[in-house]
This record gives structure tokens, C-alpha cells and sequence, in this order.
């Protein structure tokens, strides 16, 4: 059997990669070699010796999926061959690599329908299409009730968008497609980004649909589905859809306005890059004073790196598609701030969209790196994540572009004098609770690759339009603390990619990082001041028994249950520990978080 596995797989890589025979030594899928004991490239074996994963990305492979090959590898459950150069179709033999949880196939030139035998993956978790050109309507890919993420964005999609069970989906992507219709319910779980650039697509979130015409036309579709589900395009909807369009554009152009704050000056004009320092430098602040006799800077982005610059890699945001390099640095800008680990502008494009641009001093990860890590972050999003929208990345230059989130930080909300909104212990849990699940989710998703928030602190708590708190700069850092960035035992098994090798933060320094911000969020204390540390305080105080004593007085005098506030003291503790493989993962700190939230809430509903 090893043998006629061992078979298929060399077949599977013939019809991949017809030029295989230029790949060097290392590279295995022959038949003189053993797929487990010889580590073929991309592969990943059990113990057991079964092939579990096949990881290509980014390996030049220019032919076509043989999907019936390739599953005669029963064990098989991920498969990723993203950003390589296949065509053809995606065949209904998929479907006999029944064991598939995550199946990648982004930035190919995969055509053709989706064949229906994708609804038989039943463990399908995750499914990657993006950035191909497959056409056609959606098999009933929503009946696989594991599925937590579906991108399919920029392919030629069509057909109306089935009912998924959204609640249950942490990203979903069908924008720039040719869907038509009404939006299901997405019980508010996803926005206009995931949906936009479908001309024919109505309803929340996107602008409300049309009434029905009484004459139902459908021009040019084919279809195999019960007319029931079927979706009716309208003649309105072609009128529809340019009004959606125009909405977008309005919506698009006036985005930033909310975040511009009432005393906002007029708008400056980018002043032409001048430098008089030797250091060759990619960025350029003048600052000055402005009517107010405040400091405030104004500066434009340049290059002065000569020759070809790569290119902006813009990620997730449809609505910044096509922006270049060039476009950034000419935008108008203003220094929000010098940190530890580089200076932060806000940055308003043309149309009035407002961005913010790190540039990245010293962040101990080299260019080759960076892009990976950043394209992987790309892949995980969750809710209360700040996704990069672009990175820019050559050898002197580390960009990274974020939305601006015009609700402040965590730290400014704790912190902040005078303190201009209260922030009650409802509020406080809340946003450990947000906060720990989007971690423990970002830390299982990348726990193969080994990738890390690395500089977690409140002042990376950012709130977005809706205040809810969002994790921002995930996975920009390499660890300070090398005495913390002993690997741990989950972190040894990498698969062969990116960052093996590298003493990169650790989950454990992350969980050590949450501990911390659950201690400012239950003392209302600055981590350090004049000598003041916080932990240690704590860890005194604890010890003295005088465990009250640590909580801050907003809470005590709001009557916030003393029980509560303990447990999730202890929470902290736990986090704070300091032998770091005695830490709990996050997903263990998300669910004690949880269970005291919810003792919480039903304190709320039952008490008197
Ligand atoms: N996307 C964003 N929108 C709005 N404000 C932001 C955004 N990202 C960061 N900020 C705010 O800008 C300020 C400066 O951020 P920056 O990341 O440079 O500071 P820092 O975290 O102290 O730096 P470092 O991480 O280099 O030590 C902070 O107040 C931060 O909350």
C-alpha cells in the first residue's frame, strides 16, 4: 500500500509540475525516495508514517490538480498549494480526500465550476479560492457545518449566496465576484468588505434591495438547483447594482470623515521629501507648531531607494486595491507617534480614506520572513483582530498599513486624563473576553508556524468604530525577552516552513503579555512608573493577602462583584506565572474568561 501511495503522490507532482526534473536533490517525490523518512518537500507525515499535509506554496508548480491521484492518500487533511501558476480544474475528485480540513488553493489560475462533490468534505474547517478565476454557482459548500472560514474572493462567482450558518464562520470573503441577489442574514458577523464589488448583490450589508418587479427575468443564467432556492435576477437589479456601486464610492470616499476629529485643521498639502541626513531614509517628518502653539507634524512619504522598488502588496481591502507604493508616500501625513519599534503616521488618501502607516525599525525579522508572516496573518483574521490592509517590504524598508481606528487604545481608555468615559467592570470584561478569544483563535491557527503577537500591550488594543476592542500589530515583533523565547513544546513542531529555527516571541510571552493587560484592566494601574512595576506589585500584594487592596477604586465603588474580580485575578496570576511553560494557553485563559463572564451575566439577569 505504501508503495501505491508513494505511486500516486509521484503521478499527483508529474501533472503538477511537469518540469520537476530541474528541482534539486532535496526536493523527493520520486520513486527511489520514501515521502515520510526522506522529507519530501511540502511534505508533513504522522508517526505513523501516513501523509497528513502537503504544503506547496509559492513553488512554481505551473500544472494541473490530479485530484485522484493525490487522494490515495487516505490520512490527507491539509492541503495548500497557494500562489503557484495552476490552471485547470478543480475535479469532483476531491471529494475522496475525505479527511481534508483545510484546503488551500489562492492566487492560481484555477478556472471552471466548483464541483458539487466539495459539500461531501464534511471535515472541512477551512477552503481558500481566492484570486482564481473559477466561475459558476457555489456547490451547497454551507451544509458542512465545521466550516469556519470561506474566502472566495476575486474569482467570477455567481448565483445567488447560500444561507452559511454566519455565526459559526470567523471570515467569509465572496467580494469581486458576480454573485446577484439579496444577502442572507449575516446576523451581523461580517461587513459590506466581504460582499462588495458584486454589482448584482443587494440587502444588508450592502444598500436594501429593490421591491420585486412583477416580470422576473433571468438573463443568462444556467442552472441545476430547485427553483425555490433559486435566485430571480431582476432587470432592477442591473439598475441595483449601480446604485450599489455609487453607494460604495460615496461610502468609500467619505469613510474617513468620522474619524476626523472637530478641531481638525484644514487639509494639508504633502510637503516634497527633502533630507539633509546621510542616513538614507525612506521617511521624513517636519515638524511644527500649529495655531494652537501645539506640536504636530506634517510629512510625505518618500523613496529615495534606488532602482525597482517592489511593489505595495495590498491584502485584504478591496477598497484599496490598486494603490501603489507611490500613491502612499505622496498622501498627506501626520506623525501619530515614535514607539519602540518604529514611527506611526496617519496617513489621508485621496478621497478622504484615513490610513495608518508603521514603518518598522529593528523588528529582528528579515524581508523574506516578514512577507511570509504577513501573508500567513492575512489568512487567520477574526473578529476582534486589526488586519493589516498592505505591507510594503524591501531590504531597507518595512512598511505596514492598518485602517485608522478613530476610538483610541485600551491604554488611553485606563490610563487617559482626565478620564473621559467610564469604564465599568462590565465594560473591562468585555474586553478581556474579546481580547482572550481572538488571541487563543490567532494562537491555534498559527501555532504550526510559530507565529506570535510579540508586542501585546494595551497601547495595541485599539477600538474601532463600534468600540469594540481589536488586537492590532499581531505578529510585527520579534521576542525582546530571548529568556522567554524558549521554545515551547508545541512550538518544536513547525512544520517545515517559514520560520523554523528562529527565536521568534513565543505564545507563552503573549500569554504573559495578556496577564499584564488583565492586570491593568482590574487595578487601573500604569504597567511601570518611576521604578513601579506592575506585576511584581501585584504579586506582593497578593502575597500580603491584602488581595483587595490591588483592585482599582472605580470598580470597588461601582459594587462590582469582589468574587469576579478574583477569579480573574487569578486568571492573571496564572498568565503572570513566571516560568513560562507553566503558563496556560490562551485557549484555556479564553475559556475561564468565559465561565466568569457568564457567571456575570447571569448575576445580572437573576439578581433582584
Ligand atoms: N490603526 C490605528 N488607528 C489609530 N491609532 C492607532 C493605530 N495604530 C496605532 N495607533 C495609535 O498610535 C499611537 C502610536 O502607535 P505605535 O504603535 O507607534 O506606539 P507603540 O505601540 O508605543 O510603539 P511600539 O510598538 O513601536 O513600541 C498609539 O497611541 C496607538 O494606539
Amino acid at each position: 500500500e505504501e508503495n501505491e501511495v508513494k505511486q500516486a503522490l509521484v503521478q499527483f507532482m508529474q501533472n503538477l509540475s511537469p518540469g520537476n526534473a530541474t528541482r534539486d536533490g532535496h526536493w523527493g517525490w520520486n520513486m527511489s525516495t520514501d515521502p515520510c523518512t526522506s522529507n519530501w518537500t511540502g511534505v508533513v507525515c504522522d508517526t505513523k508514517g501516513f501523509v497528513r499535509k502537503i504544503i506547496l506554496e509559492k513553488a512554481n508548480l505551473t500544472g494541473v490538480l490530479d485530484a485522484s491521484s493525490l487522494c490515495v492518500t487516505k490520512a490527507l487533511i491539509v492541503l495548500s498549494l497557494e500562489n503557484n501558476n495552476i490552471t485547470g480544474l478543480l475535479s469532483e475528485d476531491i471529494a475522496l480526500c475525505k479527511h481534508l480540513t483545510h484546503l488551500y488553493l489562492s492566487g492560481n489560475h484555477f478556472s471552471g465550476d466548483l464541483p458539487e462533490s466539495l459539500s461531501q468534505l464534511s471535515n472541512l474547517k477551512r477552503f481558500d479560492i481566492s484570486n482564481n478565476n473559477f466561475y459558476g454557482e457555489l456547490p451547497d459548500i454551507q451544509k458542512i457545518s465545521g466550516l469556519i472560514s470561506f474566502l472566495a474572493q476575486n474569482n467570477q462567482l455567481e448565483g445567488q449566496i447560500p444561507e452559511f450558518d454566519f455565526s459559526n464562520l470567523n471570515e467569509f470573503n465572496v467580494s469581486n465576484n458576480l454573485f446577484s441577489g439579496p444577502i442572507p442574514d449575516v446576523k451581523g458577523h461580517f461587513t459590506a468588505s466581504s460582499f462588495s464589488g458584486n454589482p448584482n448583490l443587494c440587502g444588508e450589508p450592502l444598500t436594501a434591495c429593490p421591491p420585486a418587479p412583477a416580470v422576473p427575468i433571468n438573463p443568462m443564467k444556467k442552472s441545476n438547483k430547485p427553483s425555490s432556492k433559486k435566485v430571480l435576477i431582476f432587470s432592477g437589479y442591473v439598475i441595483l447594482g449601480l446604485v450599489v456601486v455609487l453607494f460604495l464610492v460615496c461610502k468609500f470616499f467619505s469613510r474617513g470623515k468620522p474619524c476626523e476629529d472637530k478641531n481638525q485643521k484644514p487639509k494639508k498639502k504633502a510637503v516634497p521629501f527633502e533630507t539633509t541626513s546621510n542616513i538614507p531614509s525612506t521617511l521624513s517628518s517636519s515638524e511644527y507648531k500649529d495655531g494652537e502653539g501645539n506640536q504636530t507634524s506634517e510629512f510625505s512619504l518618500t523613496s529615495v531607494e534606488s532602482g525597482v522598488t517592489p511593489p505595495l502588496v495590498v491584502l485584504t481591502s478591496p477598497l484599496l486595491r490598486g494603490l501603489t507604493f507611490e500613491q502612499l508616500l505622496r498622501a498627506p501625513a501626520e506623525l501619530l507617534g515614535r514607539g519602540k519599534h518604529g514611527s506611526l503616521y496617519k496617513v489621508l488618501l485621496d478621497g478622504g480614506v484615513n490610513l495608518v502607516v508603521k514603518r518598522i525599525r529593528n523588528c529582528g525579522i528579515s524581508s523574506d520572513d516578514f512577507k511570509t508572516r504577513m501573508k500567513k496573518i492575512d489568512q487567520v483574521k477574526c473578529h476582534n483582530l486589526l488586519p493589516a490592509v498592505a505591507f510594503y517590504c524591501s531590504r531597507q524598508e518595512k512598511l505596514l498599513v492598518y485602517e485608522y481606528q478613530p476610538n483610541g487604545n485600551l491604554f488611553n481608555l485606563l490610563h487617559g486624563s482626565p478620564k473621559s468615559q467610564i469604564f465599568d467592570w462590565g465594560s473591562r470584561l468585555n474586553v478581556a473576553d474579546s481580547i482572550a478569544k481572538a488571541l487563543a483563535f490567532m494562537h491555534q491557527e498559527l501555532n504550526e508556524d510559530g507565529i506570535a503577537h510579540g508586542n501585546l500591550k494595551s497601547m495595541n488594543i485599539l477600538f474601532n468604530m463600534a468600540m469594540e476592542p481589536c488586537i492590532s500589530e499581531y505578529g510585527v515583533m520579534e521576542a525582546e525577552n530571548h529568556e522567554q523565547s524558549v521554545l515551547s513544546p508545541k512550538n518544536e513542531f513547525r512544520n517545515g516552513n517559514a520560520n523554523k529555527g528562529h527565536a521568534y516571541s513565543t505564545f507563552n510571552d503573549d500569554v504573559y503579555a495578556f496577564g499584564v493587560i488583565l492586570l491593568e484592566l482590574l487595578t487601573g494601574k500604569l504597567v511601570q512608573k518611576n521604578g513601579f512595576d506592575l506585576p511584581s506589585w501585584v504579586n506582593s500584594v497578593v502575597k500580603e493577602e491584602w488581595t483587595v487592596e490591588v483592585f482599582d477604586r472605580a470598580l470597588i465603588s461601582e459594587g462590582a462583584s469582589e468574587e469576579r474580580m478574583v477569579n480573574l485575578l487569578q486568571v492573571a496570576l496564572k498568565c503572570i506565572n513566571t516560568s513560562p511553560t507553566d503558563r496556560p494557553a490562551m485557549s484555556q485563559v479564553s475559556l475561564m474568561i468565559k465561565s466568569i463572564k457568564e457567571e456575570e451575566e447571569s448575576s445580572i439577569t437573576y439578581d433582584p
